[in-house]
């Protein structure tokens, strides 16, 4: 068998991203076109990061810091993973780029575009990798999706795409330091969740996208409970096309148990699934017979469900630093920078305001 390259990741932080992202990067693999080797652990706490190596990555011997700055300052460290909560993401990002580490950093990238052009621009000046961790957009699901939408034409000319993501997050009685209270920390669903139903948006509105993106006029509503904003309503409008997207996310209830959004076309409609969108395992093409009608059984088209589904964001990242590239083709810089924008403008209408907003 040949031989794979070899990537070291340094994992800043041990909460439950993490968690998951380092369980998928252990996977036995045998098809694997990297080998990922958890390197170094970096956390608020020496025993937080033991740990975690023992429950998540008990095979793998990484060093373990007490600090994230070592991380980025161990040499046998070749990339970052950046897994602490919203609001540090720009100064996690701009520590490991000094460092000259390339990084992979969580969702939401940063709490608004400035943050993140900040980052962008440390990271050109330093000629150092930096991606933003939007796993959706690597999943060969979408890709696959996106061909028969768009190249095949499966259900004619799209038209709309409705995309909700709910999820019951009991705010009241959360301590005030949780990440999904706490406005310092970026708490509210549009960033944490509704980010993920602007994205199936996007993806199943815009063929262009990410190379071409077009930038969709926005009308959005969000309502808050203790200061925090818990549910975000999203019209898009494509100029070019009429499209219409609604991207919906709420934190005061579960969304639908298996379907999470339908794409329309002028032939018929596809059904999305999986538990949330940020999960999606499976897709339902409906098309219109030769009378017009839409039959009541669709196609469905499975996916292998290898782990979690990290993998495909984690080989992309790790081929991409190997190859000495600045940035991934499918979530370029300027892409992250356009949702962030999105983003910003949803939370003007919807007057959400963190504090760094202000700064
Ligand atoms: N791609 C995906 O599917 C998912 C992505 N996420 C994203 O990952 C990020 C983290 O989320 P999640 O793992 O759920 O968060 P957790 O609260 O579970 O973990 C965050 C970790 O960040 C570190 N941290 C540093 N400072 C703080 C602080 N002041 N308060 C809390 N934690 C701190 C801690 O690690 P330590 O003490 O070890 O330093 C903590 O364990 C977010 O950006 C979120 O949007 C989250 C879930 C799923
Ligand atoms: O990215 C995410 O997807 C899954 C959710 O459970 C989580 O809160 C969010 O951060």
């Amino acid at each position: 068998m040949a031989e794979v390259p070899t990537i070291r990741w340094g994992i800043v932080a041990t909460g439950m991203i993490s968690s998951w992202f380092v369980e998928d990067l252990v996977l036995d693999r045998p098809d694997a076109p990297v080998k990922h080797i958890i390197q170094a652990i970096g956390s608020s706490a020496l025993e937080k990061g033991q740990s975690f190596v023992s429950k998540y990555c008990p095979n793998s011997t990484p060093t373990i810091y007490a600090s994230y700055e070592e991380v980025y300052n161990d040499p046998s460290v070749d990339i970052i993973y950046i897994g602490t909560p919203h609001a540090f993401h720009k100064r996690n990002c701009l520590d490991a780029i000094a460092a000259g580490k390339p990084v992979l950093c969580e969702k939401s990238f940063t709490i608004n575009a400035a943050e993140a052009k900040e980052v962008f621009k440390a990271a050109a000046d330093r000629n150092v990798y930096v991606h933003e961790a939007m796993w959706l957009r690597h999943r060969p699901l979408v890709h696959n999706l996106r061909k028969l939408l768009f190249e095949k034409k499966i259900i004619g000319d799209v038209f709309r795409s409705y995309i909700d993501f709910g999820m019951e997050v009991d705010i009241p009685s959360l301590p005030s330091t949780s990440r999904y209270k706490d406005l310092a920390l970026g708490a509210g669903s549009l960033l944490d969740i509704g980010l993920y139903s602007l994205t199936w948006a996007m993806l199943t509105l815009d063929a262009g996208m990410p190379g071409n993106s077009e930038k969709p006029k926005v009308q959005a509503s969000q309502t808050h409970l203790h200061g925090v904003e818990v549910t975000s309503s999203i019209l898009l409008e494509y100029p070019s096309t009429g499209r219409h997207g609604i991207a919906l996310s709420t934190t005061m209830g579960p969304g639908h148990p298996n379907c999470f959004g339908r794409v329309s076309g002028t032939g018929g409609y596809v059904e999305l699934e999986g538990v949330q969108p940020s999960h999606p395992v499976s897709f339902t093409v409906f098309r219109k017979d030769e009378n017009g009608e839409i039959p009541v059984k669709g196609e469905t088209f499975d996916f292998p469900r290898v782990g979690r589904g990290f993998i495909y964001e984690a080989d992309n990242t790790a081929l991409d630093v190997l190859a000495g590239r600045k940035e991934n083709a499918l979530v370029p810089w300027s892409e992250t920078i356009r949702v962030m924008e999105l983003m910003d403008e949803i939370r003007r209408q919807g007057g959400t305001v963190y504090p760094v907003d202000r700064v």
